[in-house]
């Protein structure tokens, strides 16, 4: 782990907590030894300074997708980024070429489909953000490439996602490497559908995981020149046998048993099933139906994979026989014997079951009875028959079930292999490794051995894998790591693997000496050991051990160990089996001669394990390994939550943080010199100036700090653990104060530029304000004007109105008063017309009459003129013409008074 270095108040840094295992927070003090810290969560701690970490506050929002491009490579700032990238649901990081995959609890279809496969197809490693297919695809790329075998390490605690994975591995591998025109049942289908089969009868349903793979499993995939799936082959390890008897609450027994009790009603008629809470290795849990999981779908799944791998309809029906023959012999129940310590069979119940038991294994149930019931003692005297107590008799019943049960599988997994064919010419395959990670629970005991001990192996070579890759980027760059130490596991896989004097040697002895009981071997573990600091004995326990792993201590429970370990077949119970008459049980069971030729001397579970193994890293140590390790995120297998104290428990277990503390023994943060000079320049800006090449830049840089130990390779500075931090703490110094003069001025600037901007503001509010007002009062004037125009118009609309009606009673005044008057005036003209035509009339009469008067008396004048005048006519002419000039004279006098009159009648 990268210590902390150079801490200083204001440092951002982890800090340990109970809760979130590290929580984030700033130094505000340090008084010697101790930091005063304010944590992210407001309260204040007091930690050791020892036992923080620096922060990096440049990672990222979105995390980093390779650990090694952390600045601070420890486990607060894994966690942190893991964290960090699990809650945008990516899932995969690496960390240099190892790949941690966090089980996501949810499908990500789209992480998985042809498109994807299609794009990290050929696509060099690292190019694309960290993927499975990347993994693959590398695995692939270098088989084809350097002609050479690659493997595919797959690890992770139960639930974790191996299985997961390890589908998505095979399907691309597939797709890369499949006979797309080929007909029939190809090589790649029969390996993908294998894992169907192999789920049926060796997973179950566990705590941690509703489809537990109970076996570790190796998948060699062969391929021929071409970079074509030639041929497979399987190789399981370590089923868990006690499972087929035994259950806890809320388990299941293997998946087969399910699927064959929802089978439809003729086939559970053939081998009289009934309900699966009848059977007595079923109903041990309250847990027979997994939420969205249908038996009956799945029994007929199986079936079809079971066509495509080969396996034959008549083999299939004698599988299921077998399995159902397992569900009854569990519900066969003894009672106590006539005799002492002999038993048999309870009742009525127990012997249906007992003969459908038989019928089905087609052996004789007599036969199956004493096998259950009895054993047979050989001394160098005789050959004794022993009845067995109804305990006895028990145990060896569930003993039956098992080692069927474990041979049903093995036979499954030969037949597979057979089926699928190897390819003999291939020279190179790619191995997929999806085993059981480390395991350490209340009770541990023979399997949790097991399997640790097989954890154990493969941290050792997963170490020996990143260091030589870290050795190999050393030698890349030319750089001296002679000195670096390499982190082993040897004496813990001594302590259980050495041939002498082991654990698994110990325990082989024990089981071979009959007076052995737990407590002897426990003893003997205790005085062999005791000196051993891998070794502890436990206090207040009396057969309990503890073995100090690599990823923590783990106390086991050796009371079962030495049954366990036996693999041992009761003969009865074999040459009941080997006699059978049905070919395929017969088959499972070889008769002893054939196996005693196999293996003459004794063999224990342990040690056929080790031998596995042994094997088992000879085919890794053969190939280019690659790793992938799944984390479960929680416990509750619920998407987005991310508990921070499982997962790094996890990242103890898986070796990641066994590989960090690997890279942190060396040079554990490297950068190129460009990206070392962008960060760090500030600590030197002189050397920039003064045009150095970047790799003596990056040095002077280094001298001036004073570090010793770093290395210059030929295009990165390798730092050893802490330095960055204290780089880093420097660079902060500087940026600090240099931070102050920025802020001092900026301040500056910023007030000023405060200032401005408000003074311009306030012009501009003040203008806006004046303008606001003027337009305002402009507004209310123009109002009143036109208020007042309204007013005036109104006005003189009413005046106009009023004159209007004014000028109309007064022309209407004016013309009746005129009327009148004229009215009165011709009545007056009228009158005085007729008063002067009354008048003229009489005068004109009174002329007329006066004429006639005088033309009368003028005629009468004239008669009598005429008659006197005969005589003086002259007189009477001139008495004539003054008469008519008198007479007009008149006229004119009275036309003359009568003028003005006639003038106002006209
Ligand atoms: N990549 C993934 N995408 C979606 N779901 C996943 C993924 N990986 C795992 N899971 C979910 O987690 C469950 C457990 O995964 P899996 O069976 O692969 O775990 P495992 O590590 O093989 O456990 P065991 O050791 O018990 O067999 C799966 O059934 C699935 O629901």
């Amino acid at each position: 782990m990268g210590k902390p270095v150079t801490i200083v108040v204001g440092s951002q840094i982890w800090v340990e907590n109970p809760e979130l295992v590290w929580i984030d927070g700033e130094v505000i003090n340090i008084k010697g030894e101790d930091a005063e810290i304010q944590i992210s969560n407001g309260n204040k701690v007091v930690a050791k300074v020892s036992k923080i970490y620096p922060k990096d506050m440049e990672m990222p929002a979105g995390g980093v997708d390779d650990m090694t491009k952390l600045s601070y490579l420890h486990e607060p700032g894994v966690l942190c980024n893991l964290a960090t990238r699990y809650e945008s649901n990516e899932i995969y990081t690496y960390t240099g070429n190892i790949l941690i995959a966090i089980n996501p609890f949810q499908s990500l279809s789209h992480l998985y489909d042809t498109v994807m496969m299609e794009r990290y197809n050929g696509v060099p490693f690292g190019e694309l953000g960290p993927h499975v297919f990347a993994i693959a695809d590398a695995a692939y790329r270098e088989m084809i490439n350097e002609g050479k075998s690659n493997s595919i390490l797959v690890s992770g605690e139960s639930g974790a996602g191996k299985t997961e994975t390890t589908k998505m591995l095979m399907r691309y591998l597939a797709y890369l490497g499949g006979n797309a025109a080929a007909e029939g049942r190809t090589v790649e289908q029969q390996v993908l559908e294998s894992n169907p089969v192999l789920e049926a009868f060796g997973n179950a349903k566990t705590v941690k995981n509703n489809n537990s793979s109970r076996f570790g499993k190796f998948v060699e995939i062969q391929f021929d020149k071409r970079g074509r799936i030639s041929g497979a082959a399987i190789r399981t390890y370590l089923l868990e046998r006690s499972r087929v008897c035994q259950i806890s609450d809320l388990e299941r027994n293997y998946h087969c048993f399910y699927l064959l009790c929802a089978a439809p009603e003729q086939e559970k008629e053939k081998y009289k099933l009934g309900d699966p809470k009848s059977y007595h290795y079923l109903n041990q849990s309250n847990c027979y139906q997994l939420d969205g999981i249908s038996d009956e779908h799945n029994y007929l799944s199986t079936r079809r994979a079971m066509d495509v791998v080969g396996i034959s309809v008549v083999e299939q029906e004698a599988i299921f026989s077998v399995v159902a023959a397992i569900l009854h012999l569990g519900n066969i129940d003894f009672a106590n014997g006539e005799d002492n310590d002999s038993s048999v069979l309870k009742n009525d119940e127990s012997l249906f079951h007992l003969q459908m038991t038989a019928e089905l294994l087609m052996c004789n149930p007599r036969a199956l009875e004493d096998a259950l019931c009895k054993r047979v003692m050989v001394t160098p005297e005789e050959i004794i028959k022993r009845s067995l107590d109804p305990h006895g008799a028990t145990v060896s019943r569930d003993g039956l079930a098992k080692t069927i049960y474990s041979r049903l599988f093995d036979w499954l997994v030969d037949k597979i292999n057979v089926s699928i064919g190897q390819d003999p010419s291939s020279k190179c395959l790619i191995g997929v490794l999806d085993i059981y990670g480390f395991e350490s629970f209340k009770t541990n005991s023979f399997e949790q051995f097991c399997i640790n001990y097989t954890n154990e192996k493969l941290q050792q070579h997963f170490n020996k894998h990143v260091f030589k890759s870290e050795q190999e980027e050393y030698t890349r760059e030319e750089i001296d790591w002679s000195y670096i130490e390499f982190v082993d596991n040897k004496d813990v896989l001594d302590l259980i693997e050495q041939k002498k004097g082991g654990i698994i040697a110990l325990l082989d002895e024990a089981c071979m000496f009959p007076k052995s009981t737990h407590d002897t071997f426990s003893q003997k573990l205790y005085q062999t050991f005791k000196d051993n600091k891998r070794f502890i004995k436990p206090k207040l326990t009396r057969s309990d051990f503890t073995i100090v792993h690599y990823a923590g201590e783990v106390q086991y429970q050796s009371d079962q160990f030495l049954d366990k370990n036996k693999d041992y077949i009761v003969p009865e119970h074999r040459d009941l089996l080997s006699a059978s008459k049905c070919s395929f049980v017969a088959g499972l069971f070889p008769s002893l001669t054939e196996e005693a030729a196999k293996s003459s001397k004794f063999s224990s579970i342990s040690s056929r394990f080790k031998l596995q193994l042994q094997h088992l890293m000879e085919t890794l140590n053969a190939t280019e390994p690659h790793y992938i390790r799944c984390i479960k995120p929680n416990n509750v297998l619920k998407p987005a939550i991310f508990e921070n104290i499982n997962v790094v428990q996890q990242l103890h277990s898986g070796g990641v943080l066994e590989a960090v503390r690997i890279k942190c023994a060396g040079y554990p943060t490297y950068r190129s010199f460009f990206e070392f000079l962008t960060r760090f320049r500030i600590l030197a800006p002189e050397v920039l100036k003064m045009d150095f090449p970047e790799n003596e830049a990056c040095e002077k840089i280094l001298e001036k700090m004073g570090l010793k130990g770093y290395q210059i390779g030929k295009t990165k500075v390798f730092l050893r653990a802490g330095q960055m931090a204290e780089l880093d703490a420097k660079r902060a110094l500087m940026l600090g104060d240099s931070a102050k003069v920025i802020q001092r001025r900026g301040r500056t600037h910023i007030t000023r530029r405060k200032y401005v901007s408000i003074q311009e503001a306030s012009i501009c509010v003040q203008s806006f304000c004046r303008g606001e007002l003027v337009r305002k009062l402009y507004k209310l004037k123009k109002r009143v004007n036109a208020v007042v125009k309204i007013q005036k118009t109104a006005r003189k609309r009413l005046a106009r109105k009023d004159y209007i009606k004014i000028l109309f009673s007064s022309v209407v005044l004016q013309t009746s008063l005129r009327a009148m008057v004229a009215r009165d005036e011709l009545r007056y003209r009228v009158k005085v017309a007729i008063i002067i035509q009354t008048g003229l009339r009489a005068m004109a009469a009174r002329d007329a009459f006066r004429y006639r008067v005088n033309a009368a008396v003028i005629i009468q004048v004239y008669e009598q003129w005429l008659l006197v005048m005969l005589l003086d006519v002259e007189c009477n002419l001139s008495r004539e013409l003054l008469f008519r000039l008198t007479w007009k004279k008149q006229k004119e006098k009275r036309q003359q008074s009568w003028s003005p009159l006639c003038k106002l009648i006209n």
